[in-house]
């Protein structure tokens, strides 16, 4: 059965745990979903993973799209969640409307994702839901805001956890359907997991959310970087290594193609 936006408070409040990883491409989408991960991700990390660009900053509207479309016709069970990249939605709900709009036409994704909070995205938010467009909200670290922010974790001083609980708060009254807390302290996850209804996904935010989200090639072992908060559960680097080694080593020696 395919998942669904209403499922997703309902493993909530059974204290299920939302399993959640990021793809660009068909290939990882297809494994991802039969594996049974509940929703992926088209996120716009795939700007440095797969693009090889150094912030998530260039991405364009279009490149998401192309992403997404790929993605989603890998996946038959999860529900899939499509970046709304820098500049895309941050000018006005017009602007906000029209980019989620396409998406959703355009590639198969049941949602959108956004960063920021009040009062900036509160009323974006609002506005999307309002005509049919489930948005996922992301509060603390937002990658977007490197040029302000940089990476570091947000929310250390109990005035800007405090900022950080009432953005997760704004977005969810305005009806975001789930809320990415990224880079934040553990006690201040677990704090806004327990006073929201809608469900939180957990980036470097500790084991008291609703559940957990990494970037694909990370868990692979396959950035070049990955944050300290990042887990890796294989070595594809490695891996591919090897195999482009043993095919270059038989090439040159004759050994592959064998003589039929
Ligand atoms: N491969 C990958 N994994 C991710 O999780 C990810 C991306 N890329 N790209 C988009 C954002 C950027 N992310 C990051 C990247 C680095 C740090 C990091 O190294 N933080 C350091 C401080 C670094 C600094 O101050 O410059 C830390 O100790 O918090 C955190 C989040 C998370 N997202
Ligand atoms: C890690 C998730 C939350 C994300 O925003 C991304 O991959 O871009
Ligand atoms: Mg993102």
């Amino acid at each position: 059965m395919a998942v669904t936006i209403k499922q997703l408070n309902q493993w909530k409040q059974q204290e299920r745990q939302i399993v959640v990883l990021t793809a660009a491409d068909y290939a990882i989408a297809q494994l991802l979903d039969e594996a049974g991960v509940d929703i992926i991700m088209v996120g716009d990390s795939l700007a440095m993973v797969t693009l090889g660009y150094s912030t998530t900053l260039p991405v364009t509207l279009d490149d998401m799209i192309h992403h997404a479309k790929a993605v989603c016709r890998g996946v038959k069970r999860a529900l899939v969640v499509c970046d709304l990249p820098f500049l895309s939605y941050q000018e006005s709900p017009q602007q906000a409307i029209h980019s989620a709009g396409r998406v959703l036409k355009e590639t198969g994704a049941v949602a959108v994702k956004l960063e920021g909070g009040y009062p900036a995205m509160a009323e974006t938010v609002g506005r999307l839901t309002a005509v049919g467009i489930p948005v996922m909200g992301h509060v603390g670290l937002t990658p977007q805001s490197i040029n302000l922010l940089g990476l570091r974790q947000q929310g250390k001083t109990p005035e800007t956890g405090e900022r950080i609980l009432q953005d997760a708060i704004a977005l969810e009254q305005a009806g975001a359907f789930a809320i990415v807390l990224e880079h934040i302290p553990p006690d201040l996850a677990r704090s806004i997991t327990q006073k929201l209804t809608i469900p939180t996904i957990g980036i470097g935010a500790g084991p008291h959310c609703d559940g957990q989200v990494l970037v694909t090639a990370d868990l692979l072992g396959l950035s070049e970087r990955q944050p300290p908060f990042a887990k890796s559960y294989g070595n594809l680097r490695q891996v591919i290594t090897q195999a482009v080694q043993e095919f270059s080593t038989e090439v040159r020696s004759g050994k592959f193609p064998l003589d039929p």
